[in-house]
């Protein structure tokens, strides 16, 4: 299918889609912000005792979503004034350090996955279904680490023709999101440049790096209520799911 006499997925200038992954393609972020959750609060009533501050979801949008793991867990304990030691990328998840606390939320991220399992959003997998009619490339660009297995169980590594995931993110030692890093790799694996590339993007740190990449539409996805904050961060246009995409003319 070509674009004449079709609703366009995206501007004339685009010639790639990169999508996010967690809350954009996946309910995932839902599950990572659980883990998250029970994995903050532990640490913190250990050392805090049962006054502690829980960790809330203004924290998790703020310091963690879009972020690489570890990036994630020294922005939220900086928040609080804790400072760990980072420790090794495979250090154990009972080790008190920015990578042990790290794993032990993986550790509950993967439980949480196995109960619940993994569902694409319905208007996601219809955007893709068009961007790869239309002719469009498509990359998935996510910090997690689980990223190949969860497009897998999701159904969706079909569509990706390139993916940057938290595990290429450490290999070639890349600046996680909100720098631009990851997309860039990302468009560079199409073989495009980033003005003729889309960003899709549900956390304020992808948006952002979406703006700082030059690409060449943001696309915010807002499922936690911050279309505003969105907008703020770097967004050209909101949508609350991607199947909105197809309605509009442009
Ligand atoms: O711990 P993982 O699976 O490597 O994921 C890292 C991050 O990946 C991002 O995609 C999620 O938005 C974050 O919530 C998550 O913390």
């Amino acid at each position: 299918m070509g674009q004449s006499g079709q609703r366009r997925v995206a501007p004339e200038r685009i010639a790639a889609c990169l999508f996010d992954l967690d809350g954009v393609l996946t309910s995932t972020a839902v599950q990572h912000m659980a883990a998250w959750k029970q994995t903050f609060d532990a640490f913190l009533r250990e050392r805090e005792g049962t006054n502690f501050a829980p960790f809330t979801e203004d924290d998790y949008l703020e310091y963690v979503d879009g972020r690489p793991r570890a990036d994630g867990v020294r922005q939220f304990l900086a928040s609080r004034g804790i400072s760990l030691p980072e420790g090794q990328h495979d250090d154990p998840p009972d080790a008190d350090t920015i990578r042990g606390v790290g794993n032990r939320k993986n550790e509950t991220l993967q439980t949480i996955i196995r109960e619940h399992g993994v569902t694409p959003y319905p208007g996601s997998v219809r955007y893709l279904e068009a961007v790869r009619g239309a002719g469009l490339t498509i990359g998935v660009v996510t910090s997690s680490e689980n990223g190949a297995s969860v497009l897998d169980a999701a159904g969706l590594s079909q569509f990706v023709q390139a993916r940057v995931d938290g595990l290429v993110i450490t290999e070639q030692n890349l600046r996680g999101k909100p720098e631009p890093d990851s997309f860039l790799a990302g468009a560079r694996a199409l073989g495009v440049a980033p003005a003729e590339a889309a960003v899709f993007e549900d956390a304020l740190a992808g948006v952002q790096a979406g703006r700082a990449g030059g690409f060449g539409w943001v696309v915010g996805v807002d499922r936690t209520h911050q279309a505003d904050e969105l907008r703020a961060h770097g967004a050209d246009v909101v949508v609350q799911d991607l199947a909105d995409l197809l309605v509009a003319d442009r």
